[in-house]
């Protein structure tokens, strides 16, 4: 199925191109089960395993600590195929990359980047990026978890709420407050192992969509973490959260992107196929208008989400590229999954025409990584400046 992808209008260069087909030719073989895995929140154990083996699983990392070496753009491309089929592979595929690798390969120690890296590129192990806590979401300076110093190692108290890939990571970057009369400046960022004494991940959340990966809470208790295991300065963990989320953002932009153009292709298959009042609905203008204005809109989330990645390859400001990529692609997202909905007509409410999913997994994307309100807040501020 050709969409404008098949135009090179961002001017992709061979390489690209050839990871967004890998991408899409992988992507095929995520069918597969796809409907089972969302029906029983099933994790992609073996599609991870072998995300990782393609390179999909630290695709920025320099190949010295096994990354693929790739740059943002790519990325974006990637995200995009593997969301158009499953959104759950992809958001585990994202906190990994952009929250994880990026985050430790930016500002970890030579350490820390040796003896993680290599392993979260394989797909051998996941991470979990932990900021979210019961009472703090979008107001994240409000951290309760407490990172108490103990000279030689910090002493880790504290409940996480909502954490992607809580149940099955191995490492976890955890936030947390040390010196609460700093505020935000008093927050440190922590490598925790998941067998730590005293760290338990509770169940499963039982979620709308997006079931396939697995969120949950992660409690500690006197969970001793060795100061080693602190990334940068004694301070830096609030800004190590924004700097990471502000890519984390292009990344589920591009995965709202992705789950966006795969409800356009599925719509436009089936409406040159299904026929009503003796002709195929496709020409019948009102289901034409429909996707006509998906089209629109998947092409201009798309020139949004490579103008944010082309920010970060170029080393410029992408604050306000990355928040507008997100929040006007997440809501491309929901809009362009309801409409699929409603061209599918009865067949879409039933899970094995896949655009009843599409509807339920674009939901989260208008509220992980900052809800759409607060991406209007990052971008009223950038050009409010
Ligand atoms: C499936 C899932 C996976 C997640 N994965 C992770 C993860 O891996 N790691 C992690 O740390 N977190 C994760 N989260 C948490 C997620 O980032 C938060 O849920 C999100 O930031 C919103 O926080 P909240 O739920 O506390 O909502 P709240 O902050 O309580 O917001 C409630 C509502 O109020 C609005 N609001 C709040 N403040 C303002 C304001 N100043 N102006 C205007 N409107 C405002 C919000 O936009 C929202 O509509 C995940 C959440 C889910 C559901």
């Amino acid at each position: 199925m050709q969409t404008a992808t098949s135009t090179n209008i961002y001017d992709l260069t061979e390489e690209q191109l050839a990871v967004r087909d890998a991408a899409r030719e992988f992507a095929q073989e995520l069918w597969a089960g796809v409907i089972e895995r969302d029906e029983h929140q099933k994790f992609p154990t073996e599609q991870i395993k072998k995300m990782g083996e393609l390179g999909f699983m630290g695709m920025m990392v320099s190949p010295e600590y096994g990354g693929s070496g790739l740059d943002t753009v790519s990325y974006v491309l990637a995200m995009e195929e593997i969301s158009k089929v499953d959104a759950s592979c992809s958001v585990i595929m994202s906190v990994n990359n952009s929250l994880v690798c990026w985050g430790l390969e930016q500002y970890g120690t030579e350490e820390q980047k040796q003896k993680y890296l290599p392993r979260l590129c394989s797909g051998e192990i996941i991470g979990a990026f932990a900021l979210s806590e019961p009472e703090a979401g979008s107001d994240a300076t409000s951290q309760r978890t407490t990172a108490e110093d103990m000279g030689d190692y910090y002493l880790l108290n504290g409940t996480k709420n909502w954490i992607t890939n809580g149940t099955t990571a191995s490492v976890y970057l955890v936030i947390a407050q040390t010196n609460p009369e700093l505020k935000s400046r008093g927050i440190n960022v922590l490598i925790v192992d998941k067998d730590m004494p005293g760290f338990i991940q509770g169940p499963k959340e039982n979620k709308l969509g997006i079931r396939g990966s697995d969120t949950c809470s992660l409690m500690f208790t006197d969970v001793k973490v060795p100061k080693e295991n602190r990334i940068g300065a004694d301070g830096f963990g609030f800004k190590f959260a924004m700097q990471v989320l502000a890519g984390g953002r292009i990344g589920i932009a591009a995965q709202a992107l992705g789950i966006a153009s795969g409800s356009l292709e599925l719509s436009l298959k089936y409406a040159k196929e299904r026929k009503a009042f003796g002709v195929e609905i496709a020409k019948h203008q009102a289901i034409q208008f429909k996707l006509a204005d998906m089209a629109t809109n998947v092409d201009a989330a798309r020139l949004l989400c490579l103008q944010a990645a082309t920010d970060k390859d170029n080393h410029a400001d992408y604050a306000k590229s990355g928040a507008m990529a997100k929040l006007f692609a997440s809501k491309v997202a929901m809009d362009s999954a309801v409409e699929a909905v409603q061209i599918h007509g009865g067949y879409g409410f039933v899970k094995e025409y896949h655009v009843e999913r599409f509807m339920r997994d674009a939901k989260i994307t208008q509220i992980y990584e900052g809800t759409s309100e607060i991406q209007k807040i990052v971008i009223s501020r950038e050009i409010l400046k």
